[in-house]
């Protein structure tokens, strides 16, 4: 067996997942947190089971030489395993790099120059790639968030702003979750209700028209035409977009300097205000999806504006997508929150019946794993029909509506777009693009 160990550093977490690229199995996983404060925490699972510690946590360095005890400790271990190289995520990779590449101190040091661009992520990704190519002895592949939308087009990549400037600072739109925007499409694309739907239609995969919304602690979205990139909502920074977890995705340009000039901020108050304490968090005080819905159940008037604002957010840029596409074939749901939300997945469909767009309520909230249909309509898999079965009335109940209901449009056999639910999985795409490079 040939084993990939695939690193996500961020700011003050590791997650890791050791993965088998060949059965896309993860013999084992987890995440270190709040590395650097006062208390840490590590959970280890393998083989189902779990196991955590709760102790500080100095640096990265202390982080990963935990995660290779635990390892040894719990298992697998890693040599047994047949660990032949580390995949690391790094999140910017400007226009140096448009696709995965063997680390070397060239590489490192192209990373790191990058860190004005992304300085909330990619300082964790040379401290992680550092620690790791000394603790660990073989090859390290860099696989970036930016690569698949390294081709945007330039109307889509561009930004209006002074040519010059623009060139000479690296300014236009990069994207992000790109891993994920890729591994999703490409799972849609190969999924059989897709396939029988293209060919009822008569039409080939060069055709396809997709939305992904990739809805995490961060979130964006994309627009995949015939499997390429057209449009994505990040830009020069994971910052555009989409009402993120405590990122405020799109606002004026001018709120900055109104804040700076105005309201006495310095710019780096301004970055963190827009970075760290807005999104859900900045409207409603919490940040977590689950917290958020739980807020609106009660009748909270903060958390109901907070999610109004996410998915009104969310419906404009489907909409401005399927224009970007000139039609839509697929919206697909991943991450965290699209993956789980069935609240968020009706909400956002809610709206869109104008282009055909609807979730079977039944579907929506079964609680299945695998890539599946939740839209009304002949191109359903097995898997969908089952989990309808399954579902049996434990899904999330619906929340109090402040967006008048609208009718969702009749299923028709042909043109209709599917909506699905489509788990991600960066790290096995990650150890993929990895052992295609060492392997
Ligand atoms: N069952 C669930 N229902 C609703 N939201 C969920 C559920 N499980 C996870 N989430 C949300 O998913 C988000 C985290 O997504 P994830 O993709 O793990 O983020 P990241 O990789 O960016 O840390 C959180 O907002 C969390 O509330
Ligand atoms: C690029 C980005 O926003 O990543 P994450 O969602 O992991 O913060
Ligand atoms: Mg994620």
């Amino acid at each position: 067996m040939s084993t990939v160990l695939v690193l996500n550093s961020g700011s003050s977490s590791l997650k890791y997942q050791l993965v088998d690229p060949g059965s896309g199995e993860a013999l084992a996983g987890g995440m270190v947190e709040r590395i650097g404060e006062e208390s840490g925490r590590v959970a280890h699972e393998t083989r189902g089971e779990e196991m955590v510690r709760e102790q500080p946590v100095a640096d990265h360095g202390a982080a990963l030489r935990l995660v290779l005890g635990l390892f040894a400790e719990a298992g697998p271990s890693l040599r047994e395993a047949g660990i032949v190289a580390v995949g690391h995520r790094v999140v910017h990779g400007g226009t140096s790099f448009s696709a995965p590449v063997v680390v070397d101190d060239d590489v490192v040091a192209a990373v790191r120059a990058l860190v004005p661009l992304a300085p909330l992520h990619n300082p964790a990704n040379v401290t992680g790639i550092e620690v790791a190519r000394e603790l660990l002895d073989v090859p390290h592949v860099a696989v970036f968030d930016t690569a698949f939308f390294a081709d945007l087009p330039p109307a889509a990549a561009t930004y209006a702003i002074d040519a010059r400037t623009a060139a000479e600072h690296g300014v236009r739109r990069y994207g992000f979750h790109g891993t994920s925007h890729q591994f999703v499409s490409s799972a849609v694309a190969s999924h059989p209700a897709v396939a029988a739907k293209l060919s009822a239609e008569g039409r080939g995969p060069d055709t396809l028209r997709q939305v992904v919304l990739h809805l995490g602690n961060g979130a964006s979205a994309s627009a995949v035409a015939g499997g390429r990139a057209v449009e994505t909502s990040m830009g020069l920074t994971p910052l555009e977009g989409l009402v993120m977890g405590t990122r405020s995705g799109d606002v004026d340009p001018g709120v900055v300097f109104h804040l700076v000039r105005s309201g006495g901020l310095s710019v780096d108050d301004v970055d963190t205000l827009l970075n760290k304490r807005s999104g859900l968090l900045g409207l409603s005080g919490v940040n977590d999806m689950r917290e958020l819905t739980r807020l609106v159940r009660s009748g909270d008037d903060g958390a109901r504006l907070a999610l109004d604002v996410y998915l009104h957010r969310l419906r404009k840029y489907v909409g401005a997508y399927a224009a970007v596409l000139g039609g839509i074939d697929v919206l697909a749901f991943t991450a965290g929150v699209g993956e789980n939300a069935a609240v968020v997945r009706a909400g956002v469909v809610e709206g869109l019946g104008f282009l055909g767009l609807a979730v079977d309520a039944a579907l929506n909230e079964a609680r299945s794993r695998g890539a599946r249909v939740i839209s009304p309509g002949p191109f359903r898999d097995a898997d969908a029909t089952a989990a309808d079965r399954r579902s049996g009335g434990a899904a999330a109940a619906a929340l109090p509506a402040a967006v008048p209901g609208t009718t969702p449009a009749p299923a028709g056999p042909a043109g209709t777009p599917l909506v699905m639910v489509v788990p991600t999985n960066e790290e096995l795409a990650i150890a993929r693009q990895t052992i295609a490079l060492v392997g």
